[in-house]
């Protein structure tokens, strides 16, 4: 059965005139990866905040582990491990002494320290690394040893900012194939944000894509597929020899036709159906002679990377 362990209700943030969040509902399902997508102040992080309780939302409810977050924040942090951008290590000591530090501040005695602190160095694949000095460690290292210290505490959920900007490509590879496993082998519920859909589609369950404050879709990957490609199923890419100012104006003006763009010499024609011999039609009835029509293909990376990574919400 799915039990819901991130639940938003309604959740609005505004900070003076700039909405943040708009109108959120949200339910995160106990073990699954869900990656928030969506470009730069698009408002994943100020979701995150809210879930853990360190900003108010304006309107609405978050509950994280059955916790009311917002009046609650203490106890969520008990229950929620968060990855920040950059987690604050002593760079003059070891991964291993770092890891020790944080047991021990959990309360875990000497010896328990040691041993937990190994156990999970070697579970985010640093135990070669657990004698060198943070401070040599590069940022995917550093990520991997934030998460090591956020498990320290057994987590029922861990929440991730962007974590893998500013790695390589291989150490995101690692990173996130890291985080998949923790999730499958402990059980773990993860929340992560990313603008990087190619990243999000490797690992995540669900993911929700976000534009100016509001969850546009969300689904598994196949589900966003279907819902999001649906509106761009019949897009032509036209050339016409004898082009002019009008030809966009009385194009749309077609039944057909639900929208219009030029691009590199081409028009990008989309018609509500599969029905191009209107157009043809069109072209033919107003002298316009058509050098070609072919059909676009479109793929979800394609539609994310021109519909919402530049921050315009879809037609
Ligand atoms: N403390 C604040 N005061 C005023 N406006 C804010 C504040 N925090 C965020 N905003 C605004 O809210 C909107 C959403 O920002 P948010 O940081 O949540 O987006 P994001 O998707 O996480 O983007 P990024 O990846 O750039 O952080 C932006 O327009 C941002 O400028």
């Amino acid at each position: 059965m799915t039990e819901t362990i991130i639940e938003l209700t309604n959740v609005s943030k505004q900070y003076k005139e700039t909405t943040a969040v708009k109108q959120l509902d949200l339910a995160i399902n106990r073990g699954e990866i869900f990656g928030l997508l969506g470009p730069n102040g698009a408002g994943k992080s100020t979701t995150i905040y809210m879930m853990l309780g360190l900003t108010e939302p304006t309107k609405g409810e978050v509950h994280v582990c059955g916790v009311q977050a917002t009046n609650y924040p203490i106890e969520v942090k008990r229950k929620v491990g968060f990855l920040p951008d950059d987690v604050g290590f002593y760079e003059d000591l070891t991964g291993l002494e770092n890891l020790k530090l944080t047991a021990k501040l959990n309360g875990l005695s000497s010896v328990e320290a040691e041993e937990r602190a190994n156990e999970l160095l070697s579970q985010v694949r640093l135990e070669e690394a657990k004698d060198k000095k943070v401070g040599k460690y590069s940022r995917g290292m550093r990520q991997r040893l934030g998460l090591a210290d956020i498990l320290m505490k057994d987590p029922e959920v861990v929440i991730m900012d962007e974590p893998t900007l500013g790695i390589d490509p291989k150490g995101i590879n690692e990173l996130l194939h890291l985080i998949k496993s923790l999730s499958v082998e402990n059980g773990l519920t993860v929340l992560l944000s990313s603008h990087q859909l190619h990243q999000v589609q490797q690992i995540c369950d669900r993911v929700g894509i976000f534009v100016k404050g509001e969850l546009l879709a969300q689904g598994d990957i196949e589900k966003l597929q279907t819902e999001l490609l649906k509106d761009h199923t019949y897009v032509y890419r036209v050339k016409v020899n004898n082009a002019d100012s009008q030809l966009i104006e009385k194009l749309s003006m077609e039944a057909n036709i639900e929208q219009i763009e030029e691009e590199d010499g081409f028009y990008l024609v989309r018609l509500k159906n599969e029905d191009q011999g209107e157009l043809a039609q069109f072209m033919n009835a107003n002298q316009y002679q058509l050098l070609s029509l072919e059909r676009v293909s479109y793929g979800l990376d394609d539609i994310y990377q021109r519909y919402f990574q530049g921050g315009e919400s879809i037609e």
